[in-house]
């Protein structure tokens, strides 16, 4: 315990390569035989949070600069809008704090046929891993009405809504957010990248590894189990 959480420390000093070692040394190893779990995020992953995002911000504010979707670059559209003129920051948070921001995104292509289908492969656990806004008056609650309206009440069962995902434990975590960190230093899932138009450019350090798109997924569960 010692020796991890001395690890830890180097990690979150800035380390890069032994950050990557650790990182490796720490990403959840699956025992052949076992259940695998599988935390799936929801924006970026499952819902189009960029698309309904630049439409809605377009509608609501069509005077202003907007940033195309293949000119996305960083996790935080509030940052980059930020950056292209200041006012844009609290603008584009206005479009996701709104009523019906979260209920009314499209699904990512072929996310609720992967996920419908993942939940009945043998041995394995999905859950539904997603971060709430902190204005809390919509999000939350859009959050579970878009998974029955698009997965199905049954589907309920299986959400984890946390603002720290390293508290969850898991096998695979299918998220495009390219860095994530918590409270947990030595989390048990290996985060494998959801590509997403803003994450595209960020280059991987081995053995990170992406998911192009839900075309893939069996593959990458196969090789989890092996
Ligand atoms: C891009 C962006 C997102 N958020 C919020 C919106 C969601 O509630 C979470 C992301 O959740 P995930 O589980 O990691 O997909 O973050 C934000 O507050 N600011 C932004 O710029
Ligand atoms: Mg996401």
């Amino acid at each position: 315990m010692i020796f991890l959480a001395r690890l830890a420390n180097l990690r979150r000093s800035g380390n890069k390569v032994l950050g990557a070692v650790i990182k490796s040394v720490c990403a959840g190893h699956h025992s052949a035989g076992a259940r695998l779990r599988v935390l799936v995020d929801m924006d970026g992953v499952l819902a189009d949070f960029e698309g309904g995002f630049l439409k809605k911000f377009r509608d609501t504010y069509p005077e202003d600069p907007y940033i195309e979707l293949q000119d996305r670059r960083g996790f935080w559209v509030s940052t980059q809008y930020g950056e292209l003129q200041p006012d844009l920051c609290e603008k584009a948070k206005s479009i996701w704090e709104s009523k019906n921001f979260f209920i009314e995104l499209e699904p990512i292509p072929g996310a609720v046929e992967a996920v419908k289908e993942m939940v009945n492969v043998k041995d394995t656990d999905v859950f539904i891993c997603t971060s709430p806004i902190k204005k809390y008056k919509y999000c939350p609650y859009e959050k579970y009405a878009w998974v029955e309206k698009h997965l199905g009440k049954d589907f309920l069962e299986l959400m984890v809504l946390t603002r720290d995902k390293t508290l969850v434990s898991g096998n695979l975590l299918i998220d495009d957010k390219p860095d994530i960190s918590g409270v947990e230093p030595c989390p048990k899932w290996e985060h494998v990248l959801f590509s997403a138009c803003h994450n595209m450019h960020v280059q991987l350090r081995p053995p990170k590894r992406r998911l192009h798109s839900w075309d893939d997924w069996k593959p990458l569960l196969d090789s989890k189990r092996q």
